[in-house]
């Protein structure tokens, strides 16, 4: 199992994928990747070559001034890694970093019987370097190091430091599975003994292989640059631009140039591009040398990869002494195993080695099986057999529109096929564009300058799928439903005859315009609304009848209803039936049995309503009752309230006495009123009446002269004096 987390670091992963697929391993290839921090043609690549590829979520160190000390601040997520412990579907695991290629495959540690295991760290060797790590996904480690990580526990700031931390007692593998070329210290002897043995190489460090330049190791100048020109062997093999080869048919079709664009080494190189030359057969040879020198066996590259590798490898390691670039970059990968048969997540598939073969891509060298010793744990001699696996999950990775053929005239349109996620990713450099399979690759403008005229519109098509109504036929009457129907006889009432409008206008002096006439959708006799027989419309202004005087004058005004005696004497009879007994209040105007003594005439009508002489008088306001209170008993029993004050009680008033002492002051007091006194009588007769002399106030010029010198300090002045009027009393 692999970790990716950056497009950056994507060629790391294929080439280690490719590596361990082209050194024969049996295992499934797996990949975390870390989604929002990837192209979606980083998705695509990775499936072509990894069996899985598993999404994760990212975890960020909180607590990053570790990672400082070490001057690699870009792993503050590597505690992502730890991820890979929930995976249970998988019975073990073999994490390796992506920085990491395989010269062989690494099958047997799958067999390693140990919760934890990994290689020492080159830098202190009491630790173990997280690059290759050997586990049993299960939960318990990975709430433990979830905790470190989320406490920011690592004397690192990163992964290695965090597990380091938890895995104290860790099983040591071999460091051949996790080599580390250190440019700071290269055991040269060790290389030189051991180096034949190497499973996996792990390039440490901010330095990756496809970071650099890819003639690094050109001149064999020791270890790690003879490690590097292995990693850019397996990336040539899989990724180089092809050559003209390609053109003459004699080479697999180009890949995709979304690895490359990651890959520094192969921009740079000028004649790595697509105008390169083939590359010459003395190279080809040197690289064959050069892998097998490194353990590969003796397996021949496969025919089918022209590999060109500028790397110059002599044949002899020993021979590449010169350099020590300070490269500690590596990174591991994992090799994932497949849970055991009967575990959940795999279903059908195999565990253990199947020599199922691989339908393997055109491009892809089919890896010929290989023979490793390797020493494991100290023990020597054992002998493992590699072939390429089978794989079982079919994972579609063809996207069947890349690139290349399109654009032809004539096209049937079909919507673009989903070959990214636009919710999380810009659109792949690669893609192609939306409007890529339209029908026409070219629209131009209308220049016409015509109105638009519809086209003729002749008989209906005659498959329409829909039926066109029938003209409506006049039918016959509707079958009888009731017996009487039958006998019905035929109706005698009769409208009268349409009078022609010209005619009305005529007599009423209207103009009268003749109307079209109506087309047949009328149905020939029938009138449309507002036309009468003869096919004029009338005005809306006048009415639509002759308005005769005659019949207002001989009309009756009398209701026979109400002349007609035997009308009436026919309600009567009814209501008398109805209501049998119960006396009818009614008159009757013809036997006047009922008949007041005031005349009044029997009517049945009803808004006949009584006389004021026939009706009784009602007493509008009855007089008050008394009631007794509750509340003051003994007031009730005197019957009134309290005498108000100075009015005297009913039994010492005598209206007549009193009147005539009206009358009599009257008499006394209206002459002195009126200033009449002699005269009084004269006055009080109203012979000789005079309206007071009042004056009222500022209603006349001597009121308002009056107020003013009455007001002393207004009017005093010497002006007003002398202009003043006649001085009047205050
Ligand atoms: O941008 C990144 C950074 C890291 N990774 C992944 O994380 C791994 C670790 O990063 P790497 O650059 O390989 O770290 P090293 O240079 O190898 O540094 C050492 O220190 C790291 C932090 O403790 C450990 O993870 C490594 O195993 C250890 O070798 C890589 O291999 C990748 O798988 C990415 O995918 N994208
Ligand atoms: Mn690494």
């Amino acid at each position: 199992m692999k970790l990716l987390m950056s497009d950056a670091y994507l060629p790391g992963a294929l080439v280690l994928g490719h590596s361990l697929r082209d050194a024969g391993t049996k295992k499934k290839l797996a990949i975390a990747v870390v989604l929002e921090g990837l192209q979606a043609s980083t998705i695509t690549e990775l499936k072509k070559v990894f069996d899985y590829v598993i999404p994760v979520e990212r975890f960020t160190n909180k607590t990053p001034a570790n990672l400082y000390l070490m001057n690699r601040p870009d792993l503050i997520s590597s505690f992502t890694k730890i991820n890979i412990w929930r995976f249970l579907q998988f019975r073990k695991i073999v994490y390796i970093d992506a920085d990491a290629v395989a010269l062989r495959a690494p099958d047997e540690l799958f067999d390693l019987d140990v919760n934890f295991a990994a290689a020492p760290d080159v830098g202190w060797p009491d630790c173990f370097n997280s690059g290759v790590m050997v586990l049993t996904p299960n939960l318990g480690d990975f709430y433990s190091l979830l905790a470190l990580a989320q406490r920011g526990v690592s004397f690192d700031g990163a992964d290695q430091g965090l597990l380091n931390m938890h895995f104290r007692n860790w099983q040591r593998i071999s460091f051949t599975y996790n080599v580390t070329p250190s440019g700071n210290y290269q055991y040269l002897p060790a290389f030189k003994h051991f180096g034949s043995s190497v499973s996996m190489v792990h390039f440490i460090g901010a330095e990756k292989p496809w970071l650099g330049d890819r003639d690094t190791g050109k001149d064999g100048a020791g270890p790690y640059d003879e490690f590097v020109g292995r990693w850019w062997s397996v990336y040539d093999r899989h990724y180089r631009t092809p050559t003209t080869d390609y053109y003459a048919g004699q080479a697999p079709a180009p890949p995709s140039r979304t690895v490359q664009q990651y890959v520094k080494g192969e921009k740079a190189e000028g004649s790595y591009g697509y105008s390169s030359v083939e590359p010459s057969p003395s190279t080809k040879e040197r690289q064959r040398k050069a892998m097998g020198s490194y353990g590969y066996s003796s397996a021949e590259p496969p025919p089918t990869t022209k590999e060109r590798q500028k790397t110059e490898k002599p044949g002899k390691k020993e021979k590449r002494e010169k350099q020590e670039k300070p490269e500690e970059s590596e990174e591991l990968e994992e090799l994932e195993e497949p849970g055991e048969p009967g575990e959940p997540g795999e279903p059908g598939e195999p565990e253990e080695p199947e020599e199922l073969e691989k339908p393997e891509e055109p491009k892809k060298p089919r890896e010929p099986t290989i023979t490793v010793e390797e020493p494991l744990h100290g023990e020597t001699g054992q002998s493992v057999s590699h072939t390429a696996q089978a794989l079982a999950v079919p994972i579609s990775t063809k996207q069947t529109h890349d690139r290349g053929e399109d654009l032809p005239g004539d096209r049937t349109f079909s919507p673009p096929k989903h070959s990214w996620d636009p919710a999380r990713f810009p659109p792949p450099p690669d893609s192609r564009p939306e409007a890529a399979n339209l029908p026409h690759p070219v629209y131009t403008m209308s220049q016409n300058r015509e109105l638009f005229v519809a086209p003729p519109q002749g008989p209906p098509p005659k498959d329409l799928w829909y039926k066109i109504p029938e003209p409506v036929q006049a039918h016959d009457p509707p079958k009888p439903l009731f017996p009487w129907e039958a006998t019905a006889t035929a109706p005698s009432r009769v409208f009268p005859k349409a009078i022609p409008q010209t005619k009305v206008g005529a007599e009423l002096g209207i103009p009268v315009k003749p109307f079209p006439k109506p087309q047949d959708q009328f149905g020939g006799s029938e009138l449309a609304p507002g036309m009468t027989a003869d096919h004029t419309i009338v005005s809306p202004v006048s009415p639509a009848f002759v308005p005769s005087i005659e019949p207002w004058e001989t009309y009756t005004r009398s209701n026979a209803w109400d002349e007609d005696p035997n009308i009436s004497r026919y309600i009567t009879g009814i209501q008398q039936v109805r209501y049998g007994k119960v006396q009818v209040l009614v008159n009757d105007g013809v036997s006047g049995a009922n008949a007041t003594s005031q005349g009044r005439r029997g009517s049945n009508l009803i808004t006949d309503f009584p006389s004021e002489i026939e009706r009784p008088s009602l007493p509008v306001t009855p007089a008050p009752v008394r009631r007794p209170s509750f509340w003051n008993a003994e007031r009730d029993e005197e019957g009134e309230l309290p005498a108000a004050k100075g009015v005297p009680k009913q039994e010492d008033w005598d209206p007549v006495a009193k009147l005539e002492d009206l009358t009599r002051r009257t008499s006394e007091v209206l002459p002195k009123i009126l200033g009449t006194e002699e005269g009084g009588a004269e006055g009080v007769k109203g012979q000789k009446r005079v309206i007071p002399n009042r004056i009222l106030p500022g209603s006349s010029v001597r009121s308002l002269q009056t107020s003013r010198e009455g007001e002393g300090g207004f009017g005093g002045s010497a002006d007003a004096k002398s202009k003043g009027g006649t001085p009047t009393t205050s």
